[in-house]
């Protein structure tokens, strides 16, 4: 039998309810969900119930009592998965769905470390985050259960990471925020879109409900967050073609030209690096540095303490951001063709890294765009 048929079957009287959907391989997406029928705005597509969630409670106690109460549930669920210490059936179509090594080997922690130095500063910036949570989680997992092997921990770790939901009970509400996480089927096989389906837990099930009218055979999505695609492409391994939320982190064109003495007074007034543009603005973090950049020090210090609006220095910031963008559209253009050339890695890594750069590049090249038409609209008047 399909192992998606056979994981429906386990659902169904654990009170998975499915309605109008079903889930199918996709190309390019592993495995996602599909209308089989028309639906309607608002109808229920899922229901599964609290009980059938993997949890901080469902950890069996002999992997739990090893393990320091410090470590975040992200740790503790993956140690779950990767010990896999509970009877055979009670998960195992679940587990036999689940991407496998190959398939998550577009997760950037994954890469040689000759591509990942290839990423965009503000992905680089969440992976080495990443990186170093996994570090401190294998760490203490390692030391708990020695025979386990890292890539097979790394891998559910990797899975946890990338399947996890946000769920708050009374009982988690004494945890940390990033402890709030549970594991649950089906739901998990959704995949992302800009905007989705409205997916939300009651008191007793995680509900997903139509976000607008679906064609059968349309692939019915929900949002994972409001996500950049350096976020999506570190977090989750894949980049999409269109994202109206993603942004472009600025720090390593800002930053490098920026003086040791200007960096001291940015970072005296917390307004030094996270630097980002996004497709409709230039963040207000990066009009501070750009100032420090082009105008006097009593008006850059007016314009940090909101005694001035900026409009009697817009233009020449624009100017010289527009400058500054461009110098990086060539360096972005000989960075596509430095990893095209790469032999490190996989093909698909290399091309998701690629395409990373091209969506950097187009962003990049709608905010030179932006900048430049008032100006062209003042010269004409
Ligand atoms: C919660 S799972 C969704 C189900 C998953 N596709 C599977 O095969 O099990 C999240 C993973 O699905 C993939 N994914 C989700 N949304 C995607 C999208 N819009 N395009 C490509 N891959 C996507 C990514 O690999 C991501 O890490």
């Amino acid at each position: 039998m399909d192992p998606l048929d056979e994981l429906l079957r386990w659902a169904e009287p654990k009170g998975v309810a499915l309605n109008g959907i079903r889930p199918q391989r996709l190309p390019g997406r592993g495995v996602g969900v599909i209308a089989t029928k028309a639906l309607q705005p608002d109808e229920v597509v899922l229901e599964v119930p609290i009980s059938c969630l993997r949890s901080i409670g469902t950890v069996p106690h002999s992997i739990t009592r090893k393990l320091p109460k410090s470590l975040p549930i992200h740790g503790l669920l993956a140690a779950d998965l990767a010990l896999d210490s509970s009877p055979s059936e009670i998960y195992a179509p679940w587990n036999a769905v689940c991407p496998t090594p190959f398939d998550l080997s577009s997760m950037p922690l994954l890469w040689p470390s000759a591509l990942q130095a290839y990423l965009p500063g503000t992905a680089k910036s969440i992976l080495s985050k990443q990186r170093a949570k996994f570090v401190r989680d294998w760490a203490a997992v390692s030391a708990a259960f020695p025979d386990l092997d890292e890539e097979t921990y790394r891998h559910a770790w990797l899975l946890v990471n990338t399947r996890t939901f946000y769920y708050l009970n009374p009982k988690l509400r004494r945890r940390r925020k990033e402890d709030r996480m549970v594991l649950q089927p089906v739901a998990d096989l959704f995949n992302h879109a800009e905007t989705g389906c409205n997916a939300a837990f009651s008191a007793v099930s995680f509900v997903v409900r139509a976000d607008r009218a679906y064609e059968q055979g349309e692939e019915v999505r929900i949002c994972y967050g409001r996500h950049g695609g350096d976020f999506l492409a570190v977090e989750y391994g894949f980049v999409m073609a269109e994202n109206r939320w993603d942004e472009v982190g600025l720090d390593e064109v800002v930053m490098s030209r920026l003086s040791e003495k200007w960096r001291e007074r940015l970072e005296e007034v917390s307004f030094l690096g996270g630097y980002v543009l996004d497709r409709e603005t230039v963040c207000h973090r990066t009009q501070v540095a750009l100032r420090a950049l082009c105008c006097e020090i009593r008006e850059w210090k007016r314009f940090v303490d909101g005694e001035d609006d900026g409009d009697g220095s817009q233009a020449k910031v624009d100017k010289l951001l527009v400058e500054m963008l461009e110098a990086y559209r060539v360096k972005i253009g000989e960075v596509v063709c430095e990893v095209q050339g790469l032999k490190e890695g996989e093909q698909e890594q290399r091309t998701m890294l690629v395409e990373r750069w091209r969506q950097v590049d187009r962003l990049v090249e709608m905010s030179i765009m932006r900048l430049r038409s008032p100006r062209v609209e003042n010269e004409a008047n």
